[in-house]
């Protein structure tokens, strides 16, 4: 049984407490979404979560210090999809998506038989077979977040931190990858994933953690957490939110528009 445990995380740059004590366990089979508005400390929060920022804090899976594993080490317990999606070098689809199976051999050591396994069945499953031997650098940028999720797929990591995977996708392929996201949690991994797209959210995480100025606003369920108050309160708007089959949909909404048409009309 894998269960990721963050205590009193914490991060600090530029003299700026960004990431202040969030705390979360998350036991596998668990898909979390980490949703709060621009600004709130999602990426800092999973980029601490990595080791990639200097934090302080504890975040352990089964028990073990992942602050105390090597790099390589690291790689095979937690997979990471950054924000940023640029790709410097023409590598072919193929290639790329390779290269999350680095942390699993020596180097230059030939692709085991597992390891193509792995590739392909990332290309598969993130609907690449008619891109793999194209330049990552032709394709737009949606293709290119399938891309990326890709490679962190073929990783195979218990633990998968995703930085808003959703952007840049069409709808299609935005459900295509939070169905895909839950069929990996019931394979038994843990996936923790920014998005802003809170009706999403809503129908596919088992569970939210919203971010508010670096604190833990709220965590639970997502009807305890998407309620129109603590919207109000965190994301300063007003929003329907509307039970339909499947979960919530919840969705922004500018009354003061409709006030101006009932007043002048
Ligand atoms: N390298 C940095 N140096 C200084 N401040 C930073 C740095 N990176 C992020 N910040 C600040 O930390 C805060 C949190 O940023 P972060 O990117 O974690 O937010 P976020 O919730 O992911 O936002 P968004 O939804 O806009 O992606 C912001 O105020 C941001 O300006």
């Amino acid at each position: 049984m894998s269960i990721l445990t963050i205590e009193n995380l914490s991060a600090t740059l530029a003299g700026k407490r960004v990431v202040d004590g969030v705390s979360l366990t998350v036991g596998k089979g668990s898909f979390t979404g980490l949703i709060g508005p621009n600004g709130a400390g999602k990426s800092t929060f999973l980029r601490a979560c990595l080791g990639l920022v200097p934090a302080s804090g504890m975040v352990r899976l089964d028990g073990v210090d992942l602050a105390g594993l090597r790099a390589a080490e690291r790689a095979r317990h937690l997979a990471y999809l950054p924000q940023e999606r640029e790709t410097a070098w023409a590598m072919s689809v193929e290639a790329v998506v390779a290269l999350g199976r680095l942390p699993h051999h020596a180097r230059f050591a030939a692709p085991s038989e597992r390891d193509r396994a792995a590739i392909e069945a990332a290309i598969t499953r993130m609907d690449l077979s008619a891109f793999r031997y194209r330049a990552v650098t032709s394709l737009s940028g949606g293709e290119r977040a399938r891309v990326l999720i890709a490679r962190a797929l073929a990783q195979e990591t218990p633990v998968l931190l995703a930085d808003e995977p959703l952007a840049g996708l069409d709808p299609q392929h935005q459900i295509a990858l939070m169905r895909l996201f839950r069929e990996l949690a019931a394979e038994g991994r843990i996936i923790i994933a920014s998005m802003h797209d809170l009706t999403l959210a809503a129908r596919w995480c088992d569970r939210l953690l919203l971010l508010h100025r670096g604190r833990a606003h709220a965590e639970g369920r997502p009807e305890a957490v998407l309620t129109a108050r603590t919207l109000e309160d965190v994301y300063t708007v007003e929003a329907f939110i509307g039970a339909a089959a499947g979960g919530l949909i919840v969705q922004p909404v500018d009354l003061s528009q409709k006030k101006d048409e009932d007043d002048h009309g």
